[in-house]
């Protein structure tokens, strides 16, 4: 179980999440988002973490410019791209990329995961008509695919009491939160990343304990 944090916009929450165990962090570069950073706040983020922490640098419908402008001067792990982007889109930019996709309640998760055969994963959000992502809502658990061959991220209006809960309900590869470990728009609480990763790593362990026992 891989936790994200999303949503860092600044060295101190980027070294609370990273010091509480966390393997990725997403730096958003969506200017409505209260959560956007600018590529020098994100280099110095990027400089300050762990080497060892993924860095995933979040686009949504960007013209192709500025993810380049930025990979060029933040050293971005990971591409994530959370808007209505084509595979040959995503591909374009030759960097391993996960997709979002915002489960609308008729979207088949399988059929539109199939173009995006080069994708390192998929980051399955809440849908809410007009806000490409970090609305704080969750979707129906059972909706994500078993065994689909795919890294599944499950985001959505996860928090400290739910993780757990949708972990057993999902069994996603990796688990993705923003809001829920919020202070303030675009400011991590301490103690709700460290129990938030606490929690998802509690679910993991009993996950693995029940598989053994049967
Ligand atoms: O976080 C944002 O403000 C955001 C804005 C536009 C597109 C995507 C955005 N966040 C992407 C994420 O990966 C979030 O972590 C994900 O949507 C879950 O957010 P939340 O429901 O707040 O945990």
């Amino acid at each position: 179980m891989r936790v994200k944090i999303c949503g860092i916009t600044c060295v101190e929450d980027a070294e609370v999440a990273v010091q509480a165990g966390a393997d990725a962090l997403g730096l958003v570069f969506y200017p409505p988002s209260p959560r956007n950073v600018s590529p020098e706040q994100a280099a110095e983020i990027a400089r300050a973490v762990s080497p060892f922490a993924v860095l995933t640098g979040l686009f949504v419908d960007a013209h192709p410019d500025q993810v380049e402008q930025v990979v060029q001067q933040v050293p971005l792990n990971l591409l994530q791209f959370h808007g209505a982007e084509t595979a040959l889109y995503c591909r374009q930019f030759r960097r391993p990329y996960i997709k979002a996709l915002r489960m609308k309640p008729d979207l088949d998760p399988l059929e539109a995961m199939a173009p995006y055969v080069d994708a390192r994963g998929f980051l399955l959000d809440a849908y809410r008509p007009g806000v490409p992502g970090g609305t704080g809502d969750t979707f129906d658990w059972q909706r994500v695919p078993r065994s689909s061959g795919r890294s599944i991220v499950l985001a959505g209006g996860l928090n400290p009491d739910n993780v757990a809960e949708a972990i057993r309900a999902a069994r996603p590869d990796a688990v993705d939160v923003s809001g829920g470990v919020e202070a303030s728009p675009g400011r991590k609480d301490p103690h709700k990343v460290r129990a938030f990763i606490h929690a998802a790593r509690s679910a993991c362990e009993q996950n693995l304990q029940k598989e053994f026992e049967q």
